[in-house]
This record gives structure tokens, C-alpha cells and sequence, in this order.
């Protein structure tokens, strides 16, 4: 709007000056280059000012990438690894057949949102908070069954003015575990490798999926290589894809399992995240610390992490909640 209103100004210079110089050829060339002039300057300082699909505001930082997830997500080697990969490369391709899609697993609070957060800050200038970053969690937005077809179209209208609006836009669906598998069908469209559809191109988009699917499984491998005595930064994609396969494409209450998105193998990348430990939560709690601003405190921070339930019973190894209520938590202990 307000764009359209600095344009407005610079045109309507442009033809008053026009009129008051009609009869005066060589100043009213003047006047015209101008007011043009004006326009320009006024889209220019639009654009500078308010957040626009151009490079000012949406470029990739790999190295800015790299450095958050090594130094902010802790425990989540594989996780970060296949990130980096997945996002450097699809950001760096000019000509990507397909959107982006990433279809990230595991046990809650371990940082799937956290991560997405990351990424779109690395995209981003203005991080979570840009227009073109839009978050949708399935029991919020979608809770009633009733609706299902509105809702269907709303979300198809809203992919398509936005991908219009800004072809890099980022989609993230929340608790995509309890989304209903029509409306995961409804999106399916706009993740194949179409050119385009009805004149878009959904090519430079990028689609996150979050889900606690395949938590149990992972944790499982996570158990087993402790229990063997073996180092968790030695576990790879490789260990832990068979575990996401028997969740996601054998499970049938993870959503996926009923829709084609599988079968048309339209998620590039399943990424898992691993349970975290009592080291890890020590980590998330000195961050947080100085989050709030407080100097970190290893005593502090110990008390609130012993306090924690962690689990199986037996061994307690794993965050029963991850890294998730620390912030609150950490309020209680300092
Ligand atoms: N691996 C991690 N490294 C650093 N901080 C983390 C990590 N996991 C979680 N956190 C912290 O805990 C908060 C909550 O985690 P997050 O929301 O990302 O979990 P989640 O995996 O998305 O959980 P859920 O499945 O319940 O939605 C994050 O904002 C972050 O501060």
C-alpha cells in the first residue's frame, strides 16, 4: 500500500508538472525524466524500508547456516549434517526442478522447530518473522474434521498468492503427524516437479514438515548404540533411515503413510533427530542462560537439568521432553 502510495506521489509530480509545462518542450523533458526519477526513487526506498522479495531482504547465508547449526543445535549431528547439505544445495541450484522439501522426525523438543528457525534466519532478514515465512500447525488451524474442504481450499488459495507474491517462500506444517491425509493430498500438487501450475512456479519454494513420527524408532537406535558402548557421534544417516521407514512408511496413523507423497517420493530429504541427554540439556541450559542475558552458571544449570525426567526408566539416558521448558524451568533455579 504504502508503495503504491510513493509511486502515486512520484507520478502525480510527473503529470502536474507535465500540464503546468505544456507549452514549454525542453523543461517539460526535464520535468518528465523527473518525475520518472521520483517514481524510481520512491519504489527504491520502498523496498529499503519495507521487507520485498529481492535480494535485500531473502538471500542465503551458507556459511551464517553452518555456523548456527554447529553452534546452536546440540546433539543433532545428522540432523545438521543433512540440513546443510540439503539447503546449501538446493539454495545454490538457479534452476531447481522442484521445491525444497524436508520432512524432519523425532522425539519432542529435540529441535525441529528450532532448526527450522535457523534456516529461516539464514534465508531471511527478517527470520520467523517474514512475510514470506508462513507456519502452520494442524491442531491449530486445522482442528475440526467438519471443515476439511474449507480448509483445503483456503490452504491451496494461500500457497498460491504467496508463491505469487514471493516464488522463495517457506512453508512449515506443524504437527504434520495429525494433519489430515486429504489436506496433505491438497499440497501435493505444488512439491511435484511441475514447470508450473496455472502460470506458478512453486520451483524456488521451500516445504517443511515436522512430525514426532518416528521418534520411538530413532530413540530405539539411539538405545542400542548405547548400550553397545558405542560413541553417538559414530551413528549415521545410514543407521537411522530404517528406522524412519518402518515409522513413516509402515505407520499408518503418521499421515504420510495415506498420501502419495511418499509413493511420488516428493519429500527430498527425511531427517532424523535424535533424543538428547543430559549433556545436551546442560548445553541448551548455559545457552539459554545467556539468552536471558544472565551470566551462565554450570551449578545452576546442573540442578535444573537433574531435575528432569529422563528415560528409558531402567537407564534414564534420554530428556523426556528434550530440550523443550528449560526457559521456563531455568526462571525457577536462578
Ligand atoms: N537440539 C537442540 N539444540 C539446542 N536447543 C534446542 C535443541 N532442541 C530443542 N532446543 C531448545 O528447545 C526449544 C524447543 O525445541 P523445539 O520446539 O525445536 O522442539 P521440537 O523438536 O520442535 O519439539 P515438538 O516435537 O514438541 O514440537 C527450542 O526453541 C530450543 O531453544
Amino acid at each position: 500500500m504504502r508503495a503504491t502510495y510513493t509511486i502515486l506521489f512520484g507520478y502525480y509530480v510527473l503529470i502536474s508538472s507535465v500540464l503546468v509545462n505544456a507549452f514549454e518542450p525542453i523543461s517539460t523533458t526535464f520535468v518528465v525524466g523527473a518525475g520518472v526519477g521520483l517514481a524510481a526513487v520512491g519504489q527504491k526506498m520502498y523496498n529499503y524500508l519495507y521487507e520485498s522479495c529481492d535480494s535485500k531482504w531473502v538471500a542465503f547465508n551458507s556459511t551464517g547456516l553452518e555456523v548456527a547449526l554447529d553452534r546452536k543445535l546440540f546433539g543433532q549431528h545428522v540432523a545438521s549434517r543433512v540440513i546443510q547439505k540439503a539447503v546449501t544445495g538446493f539454495m545454490n541450484n538457479k534452476n531447481p526442478k522442484k521445491p525444497l522439501v524436508l520432512s524432519l522426525h523425532g522425539w519432542t523438543g529435540t529441535g525441529k522447530n528450532f532448526v527450522s528457525q535457523l534456516i529461516a534466519e539464514n534465508i531471511y532478514k527478517e527470520g520467523m518473522t517474514s512475510s514470506f515465512v508462513h507456519q502452520f500447525v494442524s491442531t491449530a488451524h486445522f482442528p475440526h474434521l467438519s471443515q476439511i474442504e474449507n480448509y483445503k481450499s483456503q490452504l491451496q488459495q494461500w500457497i498460491k498468492g504467496n508463491v505469487t507474491n514471493c516464488p522463495r517462500s517457506m512453508f512449515i506444517f506443524d504437527e504434520m503427524d495429525k494433519m489430515h491425509p486429504g489436506l496433505i493430498d491438497c499440497i501435493k500438487p505444488y512439491l511435484d516437479y511441475y514447470e508450473n501450475l496455472d502460470g506458478v512456479s512453486y520451483r524456488q519454494a521451500i516445504f517443511i514438515f515436522l512430525s514426532n513420527a518416528g521418534g520411538e524408532h530413532i530413540t530405539q537406535v539411539a538405545l542400542d548404540f548405547w548400550k553397545a558402548g558405542r560413541d553417538r557421534e559414530e551413528m549415521k544417516l545410514q543407521h537411522l533411515e530404517p528406522a524412519l521407514s518402518l515409522s513413516v512408511f509402515n505407520n499408518k496413523q503418521s499421515g504420510l503413510w495415506h498420501t502419495s507423497l511418499i509413493d511420488k517420493n516428493l519429500v527430498d530429504f527425511f531427517v532424523p533427530f535424535l533424543p538428547l541427554e543430559y549433556r545436551h540439556v546442560m548445553l541448551c541450559g548455559m545457552a539459554e542462560m545467556a539468552a536471558k542475558g544472565l551470566e551462565p552458571d554450570q551449578d545452576v544449570v546442573d540442578q535444573m537439568a537433574r531435575d528432569l525426567v529422563y528415560f528409558p526408566k531402567s537407564e534414564k539416558i534420554f530428556s523426556g521432553k528434550g530440550c523443550k521448558t528449560i526457559g521456563g524451568k531455568l526462571d525457577y533455579y536462578t
